[in-house]
């Protein structure tokens, strides 16, 4: 008998193994998804770029143990954004990413203290750190494509990566460093539409739209029957916990996600995007941490840089792509953000008119709002 394999005797076989291996083969946008979930758990992923690898782990959810089995790969680096480096006072020669070396002495706090900035004020005399340049150890390429993962696994920016020169252990997923760069371009499909009579308006239809390669849901809240030829009453609302559901004070999301629907509802059209977006794009756990760090007395943008994000990590094409798979071509934008108008029509969707939604003001975010209007462009 036969065992199925690439060097099966039977010429007929080998055509069906071939066949088989070629249907069930991951492709570079499912390795990424699942090297994204094993980051996550902890586990650790193999990174190439051409002849260069390397092994990763997320800093954020590392173990002793695997840390252990990185160093008996070698020189061990974290890789952290040049964000990150800058409150570190450590050098970053890559541009927008630094490799720091990791001392042979150091242990997994060293790791988490150095990639999460909780610390950084009760304990200011980390360092001095030592920095890669040029050819050493794993490359940029490598190590940046390692953030995007931890960044996209919603975990602190940092990471943990050894130039690999043997096998990789089995079982551990290969990820071309390539694949990272345009993961968010993932198709968009709509799973399921309902119809959800809401207190604004009975005619209420909630779309939940999904792409293969992630876990994230968003959801389209259709109010009436806006027509698909004439730009749209829309708001592109990214998800707030806090705000949303809570009620928090320390941004203004719940009342404007209120009003926008009572807008649409006053009109009798209009469609509410509620993205899966929380904190900007760096998840509910980074923002909670960017919180701490502003009762530490930094502002907004200051908390996302000290964690090592830019100020706002969201990418506004799913949005557009959300409303061109329900097929709107063009919306009256409910927004106080420039960049969003600008993103949106660079994705395809035109803004005829921009519809300013200013609600919410209390004492408890009036810093907050001036610093989005100082500092994030955002019209007051
Ligand atoms: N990282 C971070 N995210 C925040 C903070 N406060 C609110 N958010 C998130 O910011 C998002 C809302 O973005 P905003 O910048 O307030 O508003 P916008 O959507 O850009 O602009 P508008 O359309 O005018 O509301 C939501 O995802 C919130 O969870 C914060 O202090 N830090
Ligand atoms: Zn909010």
């Amino acid at each position: 008998m036969c065992r199925l394999g690439p060097d099966c005797f039977n010429p007929a076989f080998a055509g069906v193994w071939e066949a088989m291996a070629d249907l069930l083969a991951l492709s570079d946008a499912e390795r990424l998804a699942r090297a994204r979930a094993d980051l996550r758990m902890g586990l650790p992923v193999l990174l190439t770029d051409g002849d260069a690898r390397a092994l990763a782990l997320a800093a954020e959810t590392a173990t002793v143990r695997r840390l252990e089995g990185l160093r008996a790969a070698g020189e061990v680096i974290l890789a952290l954004t040049a964000r990150r480096a800058e409150t570190l006072r450590a050098r970053a020669y890559d541009g927008d990413l630094a490799r720091v070396r990791v001392p042979e002495d150091a242990d997994l706090p060293w790791v988490l203290g150095t990639a999460d900035p909780a610390e950084d004020l009760a304990r200011p005399l980390k360092g001095p750190f030592m920095t890669l340049r040029d050819g050493e150890g794993p490359s940029p390429a490598l190590a940046r494509a390692a953030i995007r993962l931890a960044k996209s696994a919603r975990l602190l920016p940092a990471a943990l990566l050894v130039p690999l020169a043997g096998p990789a252990p089995e079982g551990i997923v290969a990820v071309p460093a390539a694949a990272t760069r345009d993961a968010s371009l993932a198709p968009l499909s709509e799973v399921v539409s309902a119809r959800v009579p809401l207190a604004v308006s009975q005619a209420g239809r909630v779309h939940v739209f999904r792409s293969p390669l992630d876990d994230a849901e968003h959801v389209a809240v259709e109010i009436g029957s806006p027509p698909r030829d004439a730009p749209v009453l829309a708001r592109l609302h990214s998800a707030c916990f806090t705000g949303d559901l809570l009620g928090s004070l320390k941004c203004d999301c719940g009342p404007q996600l209120q009003a926008a629907l009572a807008r649409m509802a006053e009109e009798g059209a209009g469609v509410l995007l509620y993205l899966d977006q929380e904190g900007r794009g760096i998840g509910l756990a980074n923002k909670m941490r960017a919180y701490s760090l502003q009762d530490q007395g930094f502002d907004t943008v200051e908390a996302n840089h000290r964690l090592g994000f830019e100020d706002d990590e969201r990418d506004f094409r799913v949005g557009a792509q959300v409303l061109q798979a329900l097929g709107f071509g063009a919306v009256r934008l409910l927004t106080n953000n420039p960049r969003k108008v600008r993103l949106m029509e660079e994705a395809g969707v035109r803004v005829a008119e921009r519809v300013p939604l200013r609600v919410g003001l209390n004492d408890h975010n009036a810093a907050y709002l001036a610093t989005k209007a100082a500092k994030s462009g955002h019209l007051l």
